[in-house]
């Protein structure tokens, strides 16, 4: 027998490691674009997860905004079928007439698909070939874009959308281990064009940023970027549980948050409860910015007599009385 090439070993270790404990005894499904490194995560999948005593499926999305994306989505629904992934689900999405750019409006089209799959075949989670490249792809652009911890802490290894467990295996293998590890199983991935257009801030870091920076201090510096998001990942995670705790005990009687007790907290804590207040008033995280919750924590560590902050949706905060209210 032909020993196992390590590119295909690494990849299985980081699917085993992911599946073991899962809770759940619904399958778990490989989102599988065909690309390399959910080709590679779904061929591991395929191999490890019966061996833990779980089915595997794969669900592969059609934006339909390509030609010839049908064709791609039907060619790796048969390579699973024959794989033995079972269920295998080809899902077509409707991209257009979405909020935001082609790119936002193509990610939240999939990522509904995925978790609507996950409900029908009441999947114990979702895998996502994501690696430690894109991981250092997603610190620098967080970096460039003056993120705060929780943006540096880059993609989580586990996170829940709408109930559905979304599990990133491969956030500590390399890309070119997935792309070794294809050619090792004869596999051929396809090359999406997006991942290559120069249009793209992440596509430049991909071509020209990530190799300028192993070139200038090494091929370690892909995986210190990876290491960097885990340490700020577990930081943040504190930072939040403590800021849970302290919401509760600055909330006033009267209604709203006592000014006094928000001003005696560290601001890294401060700042995330008003985070987490605003959210909880109603204003869409998305929309809510670090300048929303500056204006908020002005009221706290820099009134003058100042009108209120306004937070997303228009909707005003006011001091008044040694509090914030609405
Ligand atoms: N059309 C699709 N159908 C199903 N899952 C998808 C699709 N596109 C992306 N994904 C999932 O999202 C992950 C990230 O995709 P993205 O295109 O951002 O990265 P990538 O590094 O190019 O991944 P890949 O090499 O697998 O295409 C993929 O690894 C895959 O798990």
């Amino acid at each position: 027998m032909a020993p196992l090439a390590p590119p295909v070993a690494a990849v299985r270790l980081a699917v085993r490691r992911a599946l073991a404990g899962l809770p759940g005894a619904g399958p778990v499904l490989v989102a599988c674009s065909g690309g390399a490194d959910s080709l590679a995560l779904a061929a591991a999948t395929a191999f490890v997860a019966p061996r833990l005593g779980r089915r595997a499926g794969l669900v592969t999305v059609d934006h339909g905004l390509q030609p010839g994306s049908a064709e791609r989505a039907e060619g790796v629904a048969r390579w699973a079928a024959e794989s033995g992934l079972d269920p295998v689900e080809v899902v077509p999405v409707t991209v257009a007439g979405r909020p935001g750019g082609p790119e936002a409006a193509a990610r939240e089209a999939r990522y509904a698909a995925l978790v609507a799959a996950a409900r029908r075949h009441d999947a114990a989670g979702v895998l996502l070939g994501h690696t430690r490249d894109d991981q250092a792809e997603t610190v620098l652009l967080a970096l460039a874009r003056g993120a705060g911890p929780r943006g540096l802490s880059g993609m989580p290894p586990r996170r829940e959308l709408d109930g559905v467990p979304l599990l990133r295996p491969l956030l500590d293998v390399s890309r070119d281990d997935t792309r070794e590890a294809c050619a090792a199983l004869g596999l051929t991935p396809w090359a999406d064009p997006h991942n290559v257009d120069p249009a793209y801030a992440r596509s430049r870091v991909r071509a020209d940023l990530l190799p300028a920076l192993v070139e200038a201090l090494g091929p370690g510096v892909v995986g210190n970027l990876a290491r960097t998001a885990r340490l700020l990942a577990a930081d943040t995670a504190a930072l939040d549980d403590l800021a849970a705790a302290a919401l509760t005990e600055v909330r006033a009687a009267e209604g709203g948050l006592s000014v006094d007790g928000l001003a005696a907290l560290p601001a890294a804590v401060r700042t995330r409860v008003l985070h987490a207040w605003a959210r909880e008033l109603g204003a869409p995280p998305a929309a809510l910015s670090h300048r929303h919750v500056a204006a908020l924590d002005a009221l706290v560590t820099d009134w003058h007599g100042q009108g209120p902050a306004h937070l997303p949706g228009g909707l005003p905060v006011r001091r008044q009385a040694g509090r914030l209210t609405t």
